[in-house]
């Protein structure tokens, strides 16, 4: 079974979990997407909710699929959190941000106790770090947090877009950072956060309570809860 075919798979398992009346947030990504489509399909059958967008792509294809949206003007807790990660170790350690939502899902996924993290197997990792870890930085000096960030042992890379230097939604930089393996998610977590210019960083740590991991040989999908 292809990738694609996984993501859609665990997004749609995730999606049963959504019951009426929910506040849900919605991620980012591919992952998402399927996730977005379905949820969609049940609002159309009468499902009754709101969804509060991680991106302004999100927010994007929620319109377009009819789910009602709203914001943290009207709420402040979420009932549920569907998002999909980038790497996940088996402590339920994320790295998110490859799509460069990484803010404003971290946001949202703090205002929830239900969690729940989508991924196809390839994600599921011993060890977190093969995938970059995407940083977030203000723009003015980002040179500056760049070299404090590399002093932390890796190759810090600024993200570019088809238009040049990327933007995240907040219009920040991207920094894209090759730790290789990263054993002590939690303690490099507090050493990026606490450099000046950075904003946040694509580690998700204690946050998750369940994870849907999809396979294909043989074709099963695993929840772990945390
Ligand atoms: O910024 C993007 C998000 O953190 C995504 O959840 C993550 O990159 C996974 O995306 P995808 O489902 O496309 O692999």
């Amino acid at each position: 079974m292809n990738q694609d075919k996984l993501k859609e798979q665990v997004a749609h398992e995730a999606v049963n979990d959504i019951q009426d009346n929910m506040i849900v947030g919605l991620g980012t990504g591919s992952t998402m997407y399927y996730a977005i489509q379905r949820l969609g399909e049940r609002v159309k059958d009468g499902l009754n909710i709101k969804g509060i967008p991680t991106s302004e792509q999100t927010a994007k294809w929620a319109q377009q699929y009819g789910i009602p949206l709203t914001d943290f003007s009207e709420v402040s807790h979420l009932d549920i959190v569907i998002d999909g990660a980038d790497e996940i170790d088996g402590n339920f350690q994320l790295i998110k941000g490859g799509g460069g939502a990484l803010l404003r899902e971290k946001i949202v996924a703090n205002a929830t106790d239900q969690f729940i993290v989508i991924v196809d197997e390839s994600k599921y990792v011993k060890t977190l770090g093969k995938f970059k870890l995407p940083v977030e930085v203000i723009p003015f000096g980002w040179e500056v947090a760049a070299r404090e960030i590399e002093a932390l042992g890796c190759e810090a890379t600024l993200r570019v877009g088809k238009d040049g230097t990327f933007l995240s939604d907040n219009g920040h930089y991207i920094l894209d950072c090759d730790f290789k393996e990263i054993h002590n998610p939690e303690k490099l977590n507090q050493d990026l956060i606490s450099i000046i210019g950075v904003v946040e960083t694509g580690l998700f740590i204690n946050m998750v309570q369940k994870v849907l991991i999809s396979y294909s040989n043989p074709e099963k999908i695993i929840a772990l809860n945390n």
